[in-house]
């Protein structure tokens, strides 16, 4: 799907597993004054999801109602808008994967109220690569960046970054630097 990709109205995804950074990441780019839309709320405030799996303890999203929605939040918006969800990548063209290596991501999903099931389903998704996959058969355009050991503002710097390069029109030099399948965690769970 696609919303946005004429400049002035740009709609960029942030991605990646649960525990990655997203909303952290979110947080201090909107301080720094981008639009953000935090789909995992909107989902939840506005019931647009068609089941819950209660196993899995998650929302099932009910993807074209949350499609709609964001169309009519952000469809008329100038500038650029940041969606941050671990579903960004099914509704924004252009889409930032943030990575993060499977024993960092393991800790910081210990601090979590998560089972120990809920821990390795998202510390094995990160190591199989599945949200990168998944953006690059999605997305026209996916750029990549490691958070781990890395300090939030350093991320947003990144971030802010590949904005940049792609406003520019011309990403070539940025694409290069944050190209995707540059990260292989596969060995995190052999
Ligand atoms: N470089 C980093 N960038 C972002 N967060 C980091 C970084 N290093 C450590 N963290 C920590 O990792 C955790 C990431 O949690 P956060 O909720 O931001 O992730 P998320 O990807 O949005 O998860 P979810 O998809 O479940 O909402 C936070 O506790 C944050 O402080």
């Amino acid at each position: 799907m696609f919303i946005g990709a004429i400049f002035s109205n740009m709609i960029i995804g942030l991605t990646g597993t649960p525990g990655t950074g997203k909303t952290s990441v979110s947080r201090l780019l909107q301080e720094h004054g981008y639009n953000m839309l935090y789909l995992t709320d909107l989902i939840k405030d506005e019931c647009l999801y068609s089941e819950v799996d209660e196993g899995r303890d998650t929302l099932v999203a009910d993807m074209d109602r949350v499609f709609s929605r964001v169309c009519e939040l952000v469809g008329d918006d100038e500038g650029v808008n940041i969606i941050d969800s671990h579903m960004a990548h099914h509704i924004a063209d252009v889409v930032i994967v943030l990575r993060t290596a499977p024993s960092d991501l393991r800790e910081r999903l210990n601090l979590r109220d998560y089972s120990d099931a809920k821990i390795e389903e998202n510390v094995e998704a990160e190591c199989l690569d599945v949200i990168l996959v998944e953006s690059v058969e999605w997305c026209q355009k996916v750029y990549e960046i490691d958070t781990t050991g890395r300090m939030a503002e350093d991320v947003v710097s990144d971030v802010e970054e590949i904005i940049s390069g792609v406003l520019s029109g011309n990403d070539a030099e940025v694409y290069q630097k944050y190209m995707p399948g540059s990260f292989d965690w596969s060995g995190g769970i052999l």
